[in-house]
């Protein structure tokens, strides 16, 4: 494994490309439009600035670790990789485009990896011709920080790949935990349900957005409060993720709550958009 592609270079796709360039590895980083992908590239070269300044890099490592990253709006400048790790936004039919592409595009010995919060990775394999190398990496934002990555398989990934990414995933300074398919995977499946309760205690006037958050970090001891966590995941994807539990599992207990719908509709997204539960 030397050369990994990042599709995507939105929140996750960005801290994936440091996480995996910062590991030593070389890094094309693809998006749609290059204004998107030079966002991208900003967001890591802040992120890797705060680390000189705090003396955990030197401004050499810096230079290095940009040095390794070429950035593209074409998917074929990634063509020779070993591996693809697909960020682009959480809908299932984009998604299967772009598998469908990345299928026609990448040498056939390269494993596609999917970043999916919570939708089917047979569905993606389905759409290629090499479903035994398609897999989940399932990072947690921000990718930088958080240690897991959830290796998902899917009903026809092979063992080898499975060992492959999960080597790659302690390369990568990250811990892998195992996963059979199923909507939402581990995390997600939990977390993004507390998110949604949390934005149905909002609607019904319970408690103040401050009041909840405040209620999660000093009764619960979360890190930060469930309506700031959906602003940083983003809002949309919260929404898509209890789409996608409300759907396949057909239960009303992952009933997204109409909040969510709301703020996605007025393009009230979190942090990316300057305004979510609250404003930045
Ligand atoms: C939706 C999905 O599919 C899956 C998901 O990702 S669900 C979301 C999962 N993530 C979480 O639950 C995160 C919960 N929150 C936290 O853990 C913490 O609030 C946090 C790590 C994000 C920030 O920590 P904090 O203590 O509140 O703030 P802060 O002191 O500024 O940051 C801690 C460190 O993280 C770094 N950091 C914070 N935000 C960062 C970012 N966006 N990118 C890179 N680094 C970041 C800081 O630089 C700092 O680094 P050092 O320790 O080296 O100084
Ligand atoms: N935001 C989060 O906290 C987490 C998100 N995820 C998942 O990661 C994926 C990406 O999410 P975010 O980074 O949050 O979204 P984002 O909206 O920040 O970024 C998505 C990027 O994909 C680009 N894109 C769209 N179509 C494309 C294509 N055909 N080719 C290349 N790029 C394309 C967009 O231009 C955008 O820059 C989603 O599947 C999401 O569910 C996973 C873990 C955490």
């Amino acid at each position: 494994m030397k050369k990994v592609l990042v599709l995507g270079a939105g929140t996750m796709g960005s801290g994936i490309a440091q996480v995996v360039a910062q590991a030593g590895f070389s890094v094309v980083l693809c998006d749609v439009e290059d204004r998107f992908v030079q966002r991208g590239v900003f967001l890591i070269e802040k992120n890797l600035a705060r680390q000189v300044e705090k003396g955990k890099i030197t401004a050499a490592d810096k230079e290095a670790i940009l040095g390794r990253i070429k950035t593209t709006t074409n998917m074929a400048d990634g063509a020779d990789v070993d591996l693809v790790i697909e960020a682009v936004i959480e809908n299932l039919e984009l998604k299967t485009n772009v598998f469908r592409e990345l299928d026609r595009t990448i040498r056939k010995e390269a494993i596609l990896a999917s970043n999916t919060s919570a939708l089917s990775i047979s569905a993606l394999a389905a759409a290629t011709s090499r479903p035994e190398k398609v897999i989940g990496m399932h990072f947690f934002n921000p990718a930088p920080v958080m240690q897991l990555v959830e290796v998902v398989k899917g009903s026809a990934t092979s063992e080898e790949t499975f060992a492959t990414i999960k080597a790659m995933v302690e390369k990568l300074g990250k811990t892998a935990v195992a996963v059979n398919e199923a909507p939402g995977f581990i995390v997600n499946r939990m977390l993004v349900p507390m998110i949604n309760e949390a934005a149905y205690i909002l609607m019904e006037g319970v408690a103040s957005a401050e009041d909840i958050d405040t209620a999660m970090k000093l009764g619960a001891n979360h890190p930060i409060g469930p309506l700031a966590l959906a602003d940083m995941i983003g809002i949309d994807v919260c929404l898509a993720v209890m789409e996608t539990l409300y759907a396949e599992f057909s239960d009303a207990k992952y009933r997204p709550c109409p909040l969510l719908r709301k703020l996605v509709r007025a393009g009230y997204l979190g942090r990316k958009t300057g305004k979510g539960f609250y404003t930045y």
